[in-house]
């Protein structure tokens, strides 16, 4: 079902990782997306479009018409999209590990930890969204947000409910944010409340296959849209829904999402129920859950022993700082974990994550590390300055983690991620408005000319800042007031006011 939007040539500065612990930066540059939204050309230098430019439709117009002759387009079938002076064009965001259903609670934890917090607050909630308006407006409010942060991919969580769950991913086709969309599956009578589990785990696996071909019919190559399994995890499964789901992935091919050693109490409840099991990785492995499609939600108190088993069978970790520091869950080890083979991306794990934001948790994720840096690996504390300094995570890598780990977590390394030919143009256009003026030297900060100027957030660019120092302020001090313009697969999907 591809879509067709009109051809594209976006011209500026563009900044994608280059390697985890890289940033590339092509200036002057321009890259060509067809009317399929995939990118057909980067040119890299020699295009003048930054700061030339004042929006669509403007920019250098020998270069540009070099490079349309040199696809063959026509200027009347092109639309042109230069940067403003300071702009540039980085790669949207990648949601790893997100609940969709428990939007409208973030921020509301109190002083729960996991297992409280799922009862008292979260349980509720998604029971409460198989009223399909309130799934409506949830879910399209959620879609809405999270789009404005620049996230272009999302993998979601949606609820126990059949309908509710097609209804988010309805929504994500018809607002155009790439996802994944999981049924959750809970069928355990010991552990899930009465008012919201599946009945059984025949009824369980039923209901997701009823997702699964709903999301087939609305996009049948999952080319935007894809089903993804949900256990939601080992404690609120049996063993039967969960083999189960295991076939169905193999039968399939298709992505599995859930959670693991989030928290010592789950941990020590895993451990009862699965009575015989070497480990909480254990028990996903001896059910076949465990597969390079996996995507392991928080492994904070992983064992070396169950990072091994996790490289082993490729499956990959959902990094989820802000929700690791509001549930008190610990300090998850990206190092760690990178160390040992894993591959890692973010999640913002709302509401377990008060923030919608990837950029947020791309800054928690930078915080947290430095937690590990001063508390240990969980191996005792380090015991020289250089061991702590190791555990840190650089602007360059969290930016990575955001864009590139988590294509990679998803399996969507080939589409999204990065600016190269062949990918998907999933794309945000990031500024910081005009520089902190001072124009008559007298040391004083010139008062704003216009008051109803479009508020452009809280990072103040002063003009000598390198283009590291600035990724730096954008990372540590930006919002959405930064995220100007985002694009999915060429079409635009946002734009902050004025900016359409
Ligand atoms: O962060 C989390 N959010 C959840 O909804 C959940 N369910 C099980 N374990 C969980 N962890
Ligand atoms: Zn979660």
């Amino acid at each position: 079902m591809a879509s067709q939007v009109r051809r594209q040539v976006f011209l500026g500065t563009f900044i994608h990782s280059r390697s985890r612990t890289e940033l590339e930066y092509l200036h002057d540059s321009a890259v060509c997306v067809d009317e399929h939204g995939v990118i057909v050309k980067v040119e890299r230098g020699g295009c003048g479009g930054s700061g030339s430019g004042s929006g669509s439709g403007s920019g250098d117009t020998t270069s540009s018409s070099r490079l349309l002759q040199s696809l063959g387009w026509s200027e009347g079938e092109v639309d042109v999209v230069a940067c403003r002076e300071g702009e540039f064009f980085f790669p949207g965001f990648i949601d790893t590990h997100v609940h969709a259903s428990q939007y409208p609670n973030v921020g509301i934890f109190g002083k729960t930890t996991l297992l409280d917090w799922l009862d008292k607050y979260t349980f509720p909630l998604e029971a409460s969204l198989s009223d399909l308006g309130k799934a409506r407006r949830v879910y399209t409010a959620c879609v809405r947000r999270t789009l404005r942060h620049g996230t272009t991919t999302a993998a979601y969580y949606a609820t126990v409910d059949v309908a509710a769950t097609n209804l988010l991913a309805d929504l994500c086709l018809s607002l155009g944010q790439r996802a994944l969309v999981g049924r959750v599956c809970m069928d355990s009578e010991a552990t899930c409340p009465s008012y919201y589990r599946d009945e059984s785990a025949a009824e369980s696996l039923e209901r997701t296959r009823q997702t699964i071909e709903h999301v087939r019919a609305i996009d049948p190559g999952f080319e935007l849209v894809g089903p993804v399994l949900t256990p939601r995890f080992a404690p609120s499964c049996t063993g039967e829904a969960m083999r189960g789901l295991a076939e169905m992935q193999r039968e399939m091919d298709l992505p599995v999402q859930t959670h693991i050693s989030e928290n010592r109490g789950e941990v020590a409840l895993v451990e009862r129920l699965f009575r015989g099991s070497r480990s909480y990785a254990d028990v996903y492995d001896a059910h076949g859950l465990l597969t390079g499609r996996t995507v392991l939600a928080h492994a904070v108190h992983l064992s070396e022993e169950e990072a091994a088993l996790v490289r082993d069978r490729g499956s990959k970790v959902a990094h989820c700082p802000c929700s690791n520091s509001s549930l008190t869950s610990g300090t998850a080890r990206v190092r760690w974990l990178w160390g040992r083979g894993i591959d890692v991306g973010l999640g913002t794990d709302m509401s377990g994550g008060y923030s919608p934001s990837v950029l947020e948790a791309a800054r928690q994720a930078a915080l947290v590390s430095r937690h590990v840096a001063m508390n240990g690996d969980g191996e005792g504390e380090a015991e020289t300055e250089a061991e702590a300094e190791s555990h840190k995570l650089t602007v360059e890598e969290v930016l990575y983690l955001a864009t590139r780990g988590g294509a990679v977590v998803l399996g969507m390394e080939d589409r999204v991620g990065g600016f190269e030919v062949g990918k998907q143009w999933d794309a945000q256009l990031v500024g910081f408005g005009r520089p902190v003026r001072d124009q008559d030297g007298d040391g004083q900060q010139e008062e704003d000319e216009d008051e109803d100027e479009e508020d452009e957030g809280n990072v103040d660019v002063f003009g000598w800042e390198d283009w590291e120092e600035r990724m730096a302020k954008w990372l540590y001090v930006g919002d959405d007031r930064n995220t100007k313009k985002v694009w999915v697969r060429g079409r635009l999907v946002h734009a902050r006011r004025g900016r359409w």
